[in-house]
């Protein structure tokens, strides 16, 4: 059965379940409570969850579709120690291997496909999350003092955050063919639900060009001006940006994941980031799910980026995402000429 099922289905399916894998190895690094933190740069942390999710996922997938051109954020995993053997998932979503394929989509081969990676999206949410976990107040507050860069604003926002900052993490898995993202995968390993009355933690979310979006059923946008945007990355471009939008409310949430989660789910209608810092990996599988359900994604010019492999990996011009074509124009217009012009050129 599975070898008449198009690749790129069989590739999502794929990545459906390595998502999830994914997702159990980030939790299991917060319950040991060992997050091995390094400062990759400036507002820029990785810890074993990153490092650990990512092998999982590139040493799963290229071994099931080895002629596919990986790309993952984190450059060094430790890649000196074996893999553990249940890290390598050769499960597939037997419902993806369902789905019908565009026709567009039917004939493409391994060396076509470009796969963007972001192990966990939400870094920085992961790490404060992790001191949220911390029930004593006073080994909390030793965790805050040699935490690297958590203000003391941020500290009390999260104290007043009900530990709630563990939902923004995200683990993504973009398709590209042809420089364009055409099919993707965010999984939230923190989301948690009662199904039947069982508590059950996770979900993964994914999305196809002109099939649309499964995991679950997206909302309309709510009826205000609801924006999303980053809350650990702002600088005077950003809020610029934001002050122009006219926005009813605006929410401050971690990850491009999450944010786009929040269009699909009708909690935001605009997620506005007039800034450098996300790259390819954080926007190729949100880009992909977006436009399956009906939404757009570009920089803040209003142009599409490309995920091609040689690309750069930063997307230098920002991000600009809405649920619908309406909505993104609004944002777009809304933008001073002068905040385009200095972006660009940086
Ligand atoms: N200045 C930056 N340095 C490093 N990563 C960034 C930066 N800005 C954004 N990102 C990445 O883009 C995601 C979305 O940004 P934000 O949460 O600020 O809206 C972040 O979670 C982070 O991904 P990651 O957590 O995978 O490193
Ligand atoms: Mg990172
Ligand atoms: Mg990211
Ligand atoms: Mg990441």
């Amino acid at each position: 059965m599975t070898s008449t099922v198009p690749l790129i289905v069989r590739l999502l399916a794929s990545s459906v379940s390595v998502a999830n894998r994914a997702g159990k190895i980030i939790r299991d690094v917060m319950s040991k409570g060992e997050l091995g933190i390094v400062e990759k740069g400036k507002d820029d942390l990785q810890t074993e969850a990153d490092r650990s999710a990512q092998r999982c996922i590139i040493a799963s997938l290229s071994a099931q579709f080895p002629k596919v051109n990986i790309i993952g954020e984190e450059d060094n995993p430790d890649t000196e120690d074996e893999i553990p053997s249940d890290w390598i998932v050769i499960d597939t979503d037997k419902d993806i291997l369902n789905i019908g394929c565009p026709s567009n989509l039917q004939g493409v081969k391994e060396e076509d496909i470009v796969v963007w990676v972001d192990p966990l999206d939400g870094t920085s949410e992961y790490t404060q999350g992790a001191l949220m976990l911390k029930r004593d107040p006073w080994e909390r507050w030793k965790m805050y003092l040699t935490h690297p860069f958590i203000s003391i604003k941020w500290y009390l926002s999260l104290l007043q955050s009900n530990y709630g900052f563990l939902e923004h993490v995200t683990v993504l898995i973009g398709i590209a063919v042809n420089e364009k993202p055409v099919a993707g995968v965010i999984h939230q390993p923190y989301y948690k639900t009662l199904i039947g009355g069982e508590k059950k933690i996770g979900r993964t979310i994914w999305g196809i060009q002109e099939v649309g979006v499964g995991g679950f059923t997206p909302a309309p946008p709510p009826d205000a001006l609801v924006i999303t945007t980053t809350r650990s990355h702002s600088n005077p471009m950003v809020e610029k940006a934001l002050q122009v939008m006219n926005a009813n409310q605006i929410l401050r949430v971690g990850g491009a994941g999450y944010k786009v989660l929040q269009l699909l789910e009708g909690v935001a209608s605009i997620y506005v980031f007039a800034s450098g810092g996300c790259k390819k990996w954080d926007t190729c599988a949100p880009e992909a799910i977006l436009s399956a359900a009906g939404g757009k994604l570009t920089d803040i010019l209003g142009n599409y980026y490309k995920y091609g492999a040689s690309e750069s990996r930063p997307n230098k011009t920002g991000v600009l995402a809405a649920v619908n074509n309406d909505l993104h124009s609004y944002a777009l217009n809304r933008i001073p000429e002068e905040l385009k012009d200095t972006l660009s050129k940086k």
